[in-house]
Order: C-alpha cells, then structure tokens, then sequence
C-alpha cells in the first residue's frame, strides 16, 4: 500500500544525507519534497501541515547525537513522526468486560465490513482463544446475512441467524442473549453499509449501539477510497464513540494516505489492517512497524510473526534435518516450500515487510511471480510420488503426461526442473555449517531454528530472474 509515500519520502531523505548539519538552508528543499510525498499519498492536508512543522522544528531544535550522522538523525525524527501521527502505541481490543463483549462494526457499503468481522472473528478465536459469535443486523440485503453465514462457517465461528423481516436492535439483543447462554465470550455484530452517509442510517446504528452497549465500536474503512476516507471517518466519529478503526484494502494500491489521515481526523486508533480477501488476511496495526515499512526499512517483527503463524514446524524441522544430514531435497520438499510461502500471503507481502526489499515487492507483483509458483505447484501436483522423489528419472514420454496432465507447456516443466536443480544444489552447498549461517544471518527470522530457506529469507528461489 505504501508504495509510492515509501519511493517518494526515501528519495527526498537521501537529499539530508552527509549534510554535516541539519539547517534551515539545507533541510528546505527535502521539507518541500516530504510536503509533497504525503499529498501525493492523499493524506488530508491539515495533516500534512502539521507534520512537516513539527518535523522542522524537531530537526533545527536538535541536539545533533554523536551516533547518528544529520541524515541519519533526520530520518529518524520523520519516523517518530509517521508513528505519532498514526498513534504513539499500538492498541488493541480492551473486551475487558462482563462476556459476553460485543463489537460492533460500522461502515459503508463495500467497505469490507462483513469480511472483517470474519477475520476478526478468526483471530480472537485462534489467537485469544475467545468464544466468538457472529451476527447480521444487515435486514436491506439478505445476501449479506447469507454472507456472513458461510464466512462463519469458514472459520469455525458460531453465527446467529437473522432476517430481512426483524428489526436490526430486536437480532443484537436476541444473539446477545444467546450469546450469555453458550458462554461466548464475544458477540460481534455486522451492520448494514449505505453507499453515502444519510440520517437513517446514522439513526440506525445509533440506537443498535444504545442498546447493545458494545465494548469496541469499530469503525470500518477502506483505504482505496484516499482522501473521502476522512470525511466519512469524520462523519462517523461524529455520530458513534468509535473506539477504533480497521482499514482495509490495505493490500491494494491504495497510496497510503488514509491511514495516516484517520488517527488525526477522529483521534481513534488504527487497531487492524486488512490485507487481503482471504480471512486470514488481517494484521493487529502497530504504528511504529508501518512507519519503518513506509521508510524502506522492512517490518521484520511482523514477518517473524507470521511466520511462527503460518510456517508448519514440522515440515520446515524435517527439511532442515534432511539438508544437514546431506540428504537429497526432491520435488516434494520444493512444493511443501511453495505452499508455505502462499501461506504467509506470496512473495510479494512478505518482500514489503523485507528491509530494502519494499520495490522488490512491486517487482515481484508485475512479474506476476506468485503466480509462476502456482503453475511450478500444479506440475509438481500432477507427477507421481515416485517422479516427485527421482527428478532425474523425468523422460520424454513421463514429461508429455505431467504436462497434459497440468494443462501446461514443456518450457514450464523445464524450467521447474532447472530451478529445481539450482535450488537442490544450494542445498547441498548447505550440508553442515552452512544452513546454521544461514539461518543466523536471517535473524533466527523461523524462532527455534526451524525454518524454509526459500520461504523464510524472502529470498528468490535461484534461477527466478528480478
Ligand atoms: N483486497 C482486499 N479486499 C477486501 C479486503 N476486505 C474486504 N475486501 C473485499 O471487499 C469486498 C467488499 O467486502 P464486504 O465485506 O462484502 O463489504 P461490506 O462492507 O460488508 O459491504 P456490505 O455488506 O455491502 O455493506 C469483498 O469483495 C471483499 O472480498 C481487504 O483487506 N483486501
């Protein structure tokens, strides 16, 4: 999301660069280039004034620190900035209440609002261990409330069956009392969305929040929607006690600007951010790590994250092994390796989160390289567990199957084949010491040693051209 900010603001930075002094004079012109970088991004203005006057004040007023050079210290007074226009900590729920707590969520149509009371709901399930039950007080669009029903059931939540004919208070009320029954600890209940901000709507949700007394009122915004995204977080702030803000979409090409608009806006903190369509696609929002992410320089902690999430130990534990022990890496160790880098979101979402690699991630979108993995996937999918585990015994007429039997062309089992055996003899160069190095120079990025080179590293596998 933060592409473009990220280019703009790090070629304007390296002007302070090996400047002896940070002045008035030589400060001037990068101001001017920060200035432009953040309206580029469509932050709202009043934003964009008040940010660079303090970054100005910071840097004349500034001690200069022994340990950093002025342009050192320059780029970190702008990253204490970004974090503490997006807010100084990251906040998280506070469902401290007596269960069971209710989340309500409130947006405009489209806005991804149902979506993210999936997500939500998978992640307090899976990473609070909370009791979740989901309900629609969406009564205008049946196919919403069917919606929410299957994404329910995709992620094993309870959900509570309403419909177009029941008034929006009377289904909260009945799901919270069921709620109280089963002992769920949380109720998050999904509202209807408008395509504008109209006076019924508003009316609407103000009494379901009267009545439901919700611990988090959550305020839904799609970060696509650029400088609009402060009006209508205006608007809502203004009629609901917002307790916070998803923004999401923020996997698109949005320029970033919303999410440093709506804390200013609406004083409210950014709690998530949605990334993605899938319901695992939602990131707990730190400000701190996505101000390093605009910066160029790389959200490592949320990588690390991820990837304790999603990288299956088991497998990663079992390769390591293999590859010290000197042992052949066949066809199905790389597939294993595709799938846990489709699960931590592609290449591309966790190259942003890389130091320095934030336009390799672009890179590695335009090049459309998640979905050469998908096709690598498919051919390994087609060959038998004997072909995947003896690649060298691949001939002509074993070829003809696997690709007929993929729908691809013989180029791509070729050049599968040569990835692989470039990937295999890396791996052999590993055995011993080398994997060890490795892993060390990733920062122990897999925890407990465990870990995909090819995954974890956001490295390319070789033979994949940038
Ligand atoms: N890429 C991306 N798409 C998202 C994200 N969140 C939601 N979407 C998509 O946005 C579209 C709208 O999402 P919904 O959850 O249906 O939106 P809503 O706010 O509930 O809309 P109504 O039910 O019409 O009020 C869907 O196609 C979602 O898949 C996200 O974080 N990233």
């Amino acid at each position: 999301m933060f592409n473009t900010l990220s280019d703009r603001l790090s070629d304007s930075l390296r002007r302070v660069t090996g400047k002896a002094r940070l002045t008035e004079d030589n400060i001037k012109d990068t101001l001017r280039e920060v200035r432009k970088a953040l309206l580029e991004a469509d932050v709202a203005l009043p934003v964009v004034k008040a940010f660079v006057a303090q970054v100005r004040s910071k840097a004349l007023g500034q001690q200069i620190s022994k340990a950093l050079n002025p342009g050192e210290q320059f780029l970190k007074i702008v990253q204490e900035e970004l974090v503490s226009v997006m807010g100084a900590a990251n906040e998280t729920l506070d469902l401290a209440v007596k269960p069971p707590a209710v989340i309500l969520m409130a947006g405009l149509q489209g806005a991804g609002k149902t979506t993210s009371v999936a997500k939500l709901a998978r992640y307090l399930k899976e990473r609070e261990k909370k009791k979740v039950l989901v309900v629609s007080a969406d009564v205008y669009r049946p196919a919403a409330i069917k919606q929410l029903e299957t994404l329910a059931e995709e992620v094993g939540v309870d959900f509570f069956p309403s419909t177009a004919e029941q008034k929006p208070v009377a289904i909260a009320d009945a799901a919270i009392a069921h709620a109280r029954k089963q002992f769920a600890d949380v109720v998050i209940v999904d509202t209807a969305g408008r395509l504008h901000i109209d006076d019924t709507l508003m009316e609407e949700i103000q009494a379901l929040h009267k009545a439901v007394n919700p611990a988090e009122t959550l305020f839904v915004i799609d970060a696509m929607i650029g400088q609009d995204a402060v009006n209508t977080a205006k608007a809502f702030n203004e009629a609901l006690p917002l307790t916070g803000v998803v923004l999401t979409k923020a996997d698109g090409d949005a320029r970033g600007g919303a999410a440093l608009s709506v804390r200013q806006v609406t004083g409210k903190p950014i709690k998530f951010l949605g990334t993605g369509e899938k319901v695992d696609a939602l990131e707990p929002f730190h400000p701190d790590r996505i101000a390093s992410r605009i910066l160029g320089m790389g959200d490592l902690m949320s990588l690390i994250e991820q990837a304790e999430q999603k990288i299956d130990k088991d497998k990663a534990d079992k390769l390591v092994k293999k590859v010290k022990k000197g042992q052949r890496f066949d066809l199905e160790d790389l597939r294993d390796q595709l799938q846990q880098m489709q699960s931590m979101g592609g290449l591309g979402s966790m190259m942003e989160k890389l130091p320095g690699m934030g336009n390799m991630a672009q890179l590695a979108q335009q090049n459309n390289l998640t979905s050469q993995f998908k096709v690598m996937e498919t051919i390994i999918d087609s060959m038998t567990p004997f072909e995947r585990r003896n690649p060298d015994l691949l001939n002509g007429s074993r070829k003809r199957r696997i690709t007929m039997g993929s729908g691809t062309q013989i180029q791509d089992l070729n050049r599968l084949l040569k990835q692989y055996k470039q990937m295999s003899k890396m791996m052999k160069k590993m055995k011993g010491g080398g994997m060890n190095k490795m892993m060390r120079g990733m920062g122990g990025m897999m925890g407990g040693g465990g870990g995909m080179p090819g995954a974890g590293g956001g490295q390319l596998p070789p033979g994949f051209r940038r």
